[in-house]
């Protein structure tokens, strides 16, 4: 054989070699660097005018610049005089689309159980987590890397672990069963951000002036059928200590897709939101939720709540563990802007929408292109 073609191949396998290994994901990478990664392979490394701190991209990056989000109060939100606090909700969705929540009601033992569990889970051999590997979008648990790792040209320094919850009684035993208490904790936080969920969604219709009557306090929760029923599924998210951090991101610029998440961060920053042309970074706030307004409610407000875009930092000495939980109406149901919010001043902004456009739409995406939200956009 022609020493040219032999070389050829060799380098081809080093490739397939290469990209197998960065299929197993970050933690892996870390994991067998033996402590001594210097530098960010290749596949990470962001073109410069994507970097965390690139000037050349529309927005100017401000990693010093932190931001201290509009606080809700969950204790206000359900006491009897509420009107002061639903104005506050209503400023800070149509203003950041992002609010740290507070006195939520979830025990700290809760919350800090989940976030060790998460922990627990990323720190499993790789061939215990890899159990957990899979392409369909609609597996009750799916352990991955990246954003997108069949599509994205270069990797993010993240790996994740996703948990269906819609129907928890349906994906509950496909969930880890390794931590041993993986599943009772997961399972306890699943169903705890879920009732709190329900109740900031009757808070939310309430500030958009759609609950005929204010919620119902009898239980804490309102009566919202249909959001009951609504999907749920869980991010477990993973970033572990990055080389070379100003070359890759944890997570690009983003937004959600649901209606509402929930997220909670251990107490590393990375998570930066894009606010008035800036990226700004979000303290970390003990015991509080970041809470989000997802694509699904901007539709829904006709464009009155916004759905920003996020995107998370890495860094070079911690490793960073995030737990999101993202909420929308069921799988099968059309999202729509209300009727209500559509007047002759407030013509329809979106075209109606459904979970299976939303997935046809991200596995064929090429990485970096708009968002799915602009793709619903009528003007
Ligand atoms: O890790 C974070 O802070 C953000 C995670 C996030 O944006 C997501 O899971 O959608
Ligand atoms: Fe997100």
């Amino acid at each position: 054989m022609a020493p040219g073609l032999s070389l050829a191949g060799e380098l081809h396998r080093d490739d397939e070699q290469l990209e197998s290994r960065y299929q197993k994901g970050v933690q892996y990478l870390y994991e067998n660097s033996n402590g001594i990664m210097n530098r960010v392979p290749t596949k990470y490394i962001l073109p410069i005018s994507e970097r965390p701190n690139s000037r050349t991209e529309d927005h100017c990056n401000a990693r010093s610049t932190n931001l201290n989000l509009p606080v809700i109060d969950c204790a206000e939100l359900q006491g009897p005089d509420r009107s002061q606090v639903i104005q506050s909700l209503a400023k800070a969705c149509e203003e950041y689309g992002f609010f740290q929540l507070v006195n939520h009601g979830i025990s700290r033992e809760i919350i800090q159980n989940m976030i060790d569990a998460a922990r627990r889970f990323f720190e499993l051999s790789f061939d215990e987590r890899a159990k957990y590997m899979s392409s369909d979008m609609f597996a009750p648990v799916r352990y991955g890397t990246s954003f997108n790792q069949n599509k994205d040209k270069v990797f993010c320094w993240r790996d994740f672990l996703k948990l269906s919850c819609t129907p928890i009684s349906n994906s509950l035993e496909y969930w880890p069963s390794s931590p041993i208490d993986f599943r009772k904790v997961a399972l306890n936080y699943a169903n705890q951000t879920k009732s709190l969920y329900l109740m900031l969604m009757g808070a939310i219709l309430e500030s958009l002036g759609l609950l005929e009557e204010p919620m119902e306090e009898a239980n804490g929760n309102p009566i919202l059928k249909e959001f009951e029923d609504g999907s749920q599924l869980m991010v477990l998210n993973c970033y572990p200590p990055c080389p070379e951090p100003d070359l890759t991101l944890g997570m690009p610029a983003h937004s959600d897709y649901g209606l509402l998440t929930l997220l909670l961060q251990d107490e590393v920053k990375g998570l930066q939101i894009e606010h008035q042309g800036n990226w700004l970074t979000v303290e970390p706030v003990p015991n509080s939720f970041v809470v989000n307004v997802g694509d699904h409610l901007e539709i829904f407000s006709n464009g009155k709540y916004k759905s920003v875009l996020h995107r998370v930092l890495v860094n070079s000495s911690n490793h960073r563990i995030s737990i999101a939980s993202l909420h929308s109406l069921p799988f099968d149901c059309v999202v729509r802007p209300s009727p209500k919010l559509i007047d002759e001043t407030n013509p329809r902004r979106y075209k109606d929408t459904d979970f299976a456009t939303f997935l046809e739409y991200i596995s064929s995406r090429e990485p970096k292109t708009k968002n799915f939200l602009e793709s619903r956009k009528l003007m």
